[in-house]
């Protein structure tokens, strides 16, 4: 069956409901059920510039309007199989998806959790917004998926973000009042998912609504507990719902009373949300945002902005004792960044089994949690040697880097690299980062005018 047929089939159940609730627009939004999905590109400010991204890039691009960096690209285009994908120069994201990031508008220093992370989206965008400074937990329950949001953090060159692959309660325990910032944007019902992934059609029910409300308010009862007193929290669905999305932020507001909704600065684009549309109707539910997608382009998403105005202090945490790492670790590690790069890493360093890391400060002892990745991973300690991680070089800055190998996005040399074969160049002896068009790809090791590949295997293009 093809997609277009597929699409005929959305559920007779969310059709009526969707009539129901919209009256007047509800043909609009039907006709966009028939349309391609949108596709979008969010630029990694953490590497570049949109403006530099759109000398460069060979797609066209069209800003999406309510987010700097964000572009829409159009079929039969493929950025994600572009070597700038795979140096992290983009992440591949949802046009609506990226309103949720800038509603949260995480500052310099903040200590930011993204509970419900994989793929990395969001986490990605909340990384680049924060700029390396502060501290962004990254998590997400399921271990596959962690697996990927970790790779997407390793990508995008993220130095300073913990993975984690926890249930929200257990972050909760260790996490008290912790964090400034905190974003849900909750596993739901993927209504705004239809058009483009039909087994998200296949898995809807009116049941599977009301179960996805339940488990997304226990999740915010997480939330609630981890955001510090004055802090900020988002709340988002990828569904049209009112119960995953209205009702839902409207029985949060009941159980707790020290949260109040913000406004968010919706642009044109963005439409209040509905209070109609939840029981007890509350006023303050209009300050949220619909993005539709008959009334923008994009798949379509809810956006609810939320205050913690009162709580409990933070608990006086016990002083986290660093472990000590064995001097020759360090050691081999100071050696290879002597010779492969301009500046030494400097911070803690944490030793996980032979990985060296470098953690982001002010972490609360981890001991017990599911860490997947505890910080920016610098490499393995073999033997009497240091080997640097694919994280490393996607990490660095291209002045950070002693010796390169330059290629370009269209050189043969770039695709060889991609697939794992070696390079013939004459750099220095020794580590080298290969780049594409000054952006890392990955490390080699130059000897005798060939570079041997050291690109992930995981990773490698067929
Ligand atoms: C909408 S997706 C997140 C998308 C992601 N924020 C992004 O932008 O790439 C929701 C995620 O929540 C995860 N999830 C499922 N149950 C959860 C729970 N009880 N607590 C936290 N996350 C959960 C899902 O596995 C899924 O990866």
């Amino acid at each position: 069956m093809s997609l277009a047929e597929e699409r005929t089939f959305y559920p007779e159940a969310f059709l009526t409901r969707m009539q129901e609730l919209l009256g007047d627009e509800y043909a609009a939004f039907r006709e966009t059920l028939d349309r391609p999905s949108v596709q979008g590109l969010r630029v990694n400010t953490l590497k570049t510039s949109a403006e530099q991204l759109l000398q460069l890039a060979p797609f066209h691009l069209e800003p999406v309007p309510w987010v700097p960096g964000g572009f829409y690209f159009q079929a039969p285009e493929r950025p994600g199989k572009h070597p700038y994908h795979a140096a992290g120069v983009y992440y591949i994201q949802e046009p609506s998806a990226m309103s949720v990031a800038e509603a949260l508008q995480p500052e310099r220093g903040d200590r930011v959790l993204d509970l419900c992370a994989a793929p990395g989206g969001k986490s990605t965008h909340l990384a680049a917004l924060l700029q390396g400074t502060g501290l962004l937990v990254t998590n997400e329950p399921h271990p596959q998926r962690a697996k990927i949001l970790s790779e997407n953090i390793e990508r995008f060159g993220v130095r300073n973000a913990l993975v984690t692959n926890e249930m929200p309660d257990r972050l909760a325990e260790r996490f008290p009042a912790f964090f400034d910032k905190i974003l849900v944007d909750a596993p739901c019902s993927g209504e705004g998912m239809f058009r483009k992934d039909p087994d998200a059609c296949g898995e809807w029910s009116p049941g599977h609504v009301t179960a996805c409300a339940v488990r997304q308010l226990d999740i915010l009862d997480s939330a609630a507990k981890m955001l510090r007193a004055g802090g900020t929290l988002v709340y988002s669905t990828c569904t049209f719902a009112p119960d995953e999305n209205e009702g839902l932020i409207e029985a949060f507001l009941q159980k707790y009373e020290e949260f109040e909704v913000l406004e968010i600065h919706t642009f044109d684009h963005f439409a209040p949300g509905r209070p109609e549309w939840a029981a007890a109707g509350r006023a303050e539910l209009e300050k949220t945002a619909r993005l539709w997608p008959h009334r923008l382009r994009g798949e379509g998403h809810y956006v609810a902005h939320l205050r913690k105005t009162d709580g409990e202090p933070a608990p006086r945490r016990k002083e986290v004792k660093p472990v000590k790492i064995p001097p020759e670790a360090l050691k081999s590690h100071r050696q290879f960044a002597e010779e492969a790069l301009t500046t030494t890493p400097e911070g803690e360093f944490l030793l996980f089994g032979d990985n060296l890391y470098l953690v982001p400060s002010g972490l609360p002892d981890l001991k017990g949690l599911k860490v997947v990745r505890p910080g920016w991973h610098l490499g393995t300690l073999k033997k009497n040697r240091f080997e640097p991680s694919h994280a490393l070089a996607l990490g660095l800055h291209p002045d950070e880097i002693r010796h390169t190998v330059p290629l370009t996005a269209d050189s043969p040399a770039t695709l060889q690299y991609l697939r794992g074969e070696t390079v013939t160049a004459d750099s220095a002896k020794g580590w080298v980062v290969l780049t594409v068009d000054g952006f890392p790809l990955g490390w080699g090791k130059q000897s005798g005018g060939v570079v041997k590949n050291h690109y992930p295997k995981g990773l490698r293009w067929p």
